[in-house]
């Protein structure tokens, strides 16, 4: 029997007409310029682009925030950066939500989230510094969102992967994370799946950057600091209020490339072959393979870190740029709930952010 193709269903559009939203994005790098693209969809109709910037330009100008090239033409024209110019874009427009969407990696621009949503401005994120940061920035940001602002969070654990709604759910229904364990970054998920000493691995690094895995600086990802964020988000999230010093994490930065500029780092990619061989020769002399992991215990103890896991292990059974999340709870105690896939990558990204956008009504 021939395979029979069918049109998607139909979706009824329900009778109240959904609401206008006016869109401020900071950053257009990976992430921002693939969240550009999916601007100019059907699905995004209802969405108006009032302002637009980089980490040096901004644009608010009608017509060149239409133009194919804007995120060209940002890095050579434009105002200076200043967020007020950007708010008052919001505030000046028709549409009843006004939203901020963070396509950055800012420790700055975080830190502002909770202002901005205290203002009435309603923020989408997959920069993880602020909810993933310091306890005193993630109550804040609490206290935010319990005074009515709304933020869009999905982009910033598993590149959108169903992880948050689906935690959220559960404790919303009473059930409790006794414990969580998984890989939680994609770069590092790609690096350590292709790993087997044929290519170095600067040479797999440099193609995950190209792909656009990595944090704008890949030592991020290599610190483990990217995953301790993620695993921060998760556990805070389920009720544990960890502080940043109450995850253990282990480096695979070489102590000597650690102070460096990210291009000087870029420059010095080879340094990390040698260990990162030397683990991988020990771990395949044990029949055993490295996965970078994260690990909630029972007790709020976590810990990020490589580690050799035998084949049979559930982490040496994922491909590309696979996350994995196995949660369990008071409910899902036999067996834990696992959710798996892609875990970073410009195109998922940014659909996150832009379903959390349609999410605001
Ligand atoms: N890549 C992925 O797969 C995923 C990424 N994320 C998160 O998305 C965020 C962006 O990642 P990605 O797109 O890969 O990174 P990129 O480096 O490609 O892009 C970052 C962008 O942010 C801009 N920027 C930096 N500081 C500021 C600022 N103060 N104001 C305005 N813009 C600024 C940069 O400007 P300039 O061009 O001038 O440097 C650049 O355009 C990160 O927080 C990352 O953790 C989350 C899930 C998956
Ligand atoms: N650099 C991150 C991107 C998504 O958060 C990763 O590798 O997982």
């Amino acid at each position: 029997m021939s395979a029979v193709l069918v049109e998607a269903p139909v979706r009824k559009s329900p009778e109240i007409a959904k609401a206008d939203i006016a869109v401020v994005l900071l950053g257009t790098g990976v992430v921002g310029g693939a969240f550009l693209k999916l601007l100019c969809t059907p699905v995004a109709k209802r969405l108006h682009l009032v302002g637009a910037a980089n980490s040096r330009k901004q644009q608010t100008d009608a017509a060149q925030l239409t133009a194919r090239d804007l995120r060209e033409r940002l890095k050579r024209e434009g105002a200076a950066r200043d967020d007020a110019a950007l708010l008052s874009a919001l505030d000046a427009h028709h549409a009843e939500l006004k939203v901020v969407i963070d396509a950055t990696a800012s420790g700055e621009l975080a830190a502002r989230h909770a202002e901005w949503l205290a203002r009435g401005y309603h923020v989408v994120t997959a920069n993880k510094s602020l909810a993933g940061g310091h306890l005193a920035g993630w109550r804040a940001l609490q206290a935010a969102r319990a005074a009515g602002g709304r933020y869009g969070d999905s982009a910033t654990v598993g590149a959108g992967l169903p992880v948050l709604s689906t935690l959220r759910r559960l404790c919303d229904c009473g059930d409790s994370l006794l414990t969580l364990e998984g890989v939680f970054s994609g770069s590092l998920s790609y690096l350590f799946n292709q790993y087997d000493g044929s290519r170095p691995f600067s040479a797999l690094l440099r193609d995950a950057r190209k792909l656009g895995y990595t944090e704008p600086d890949p030592r991020a990802d290599l610190s483990g600091e990217d995953v301790a964020r993620k695993l921060l988000i998760l556990a805070r999230n389920a009720g544990f209020a960890l502080g940043t010093d109450e995850v253990v994490v282990e480096s695979l930065v070489p102590e000597a490339l650690r102070d460096l500029s990210t291009e000087a780092f870029l420059d010095r990619l080879e340094e990390l072959d040698e260990p990162l061989a030397a683990l991988h020769e020990a771990a395949r002399a044990r029949g055993q393979v490295l996965r970078f992991l994260a690990r909630l215990n029972q007790r709020g103890r976590a810990r990020v870190g490589i580690t050799e896991v035998p084949l049979t292990h559930p982490a040496a059974r994922l491909y590309g740029t696979d996350n994995q999340f196995a949660l369990t709870t008071t409910r899902y105690h036999t067996q834990p709930l696992v959710i798996q896939g892609p875990g970073a990558g410009p195109e998922v990204t940014a659909q996150a952010l832009l379903g959390d956008v349609l999410a605001l009504g």
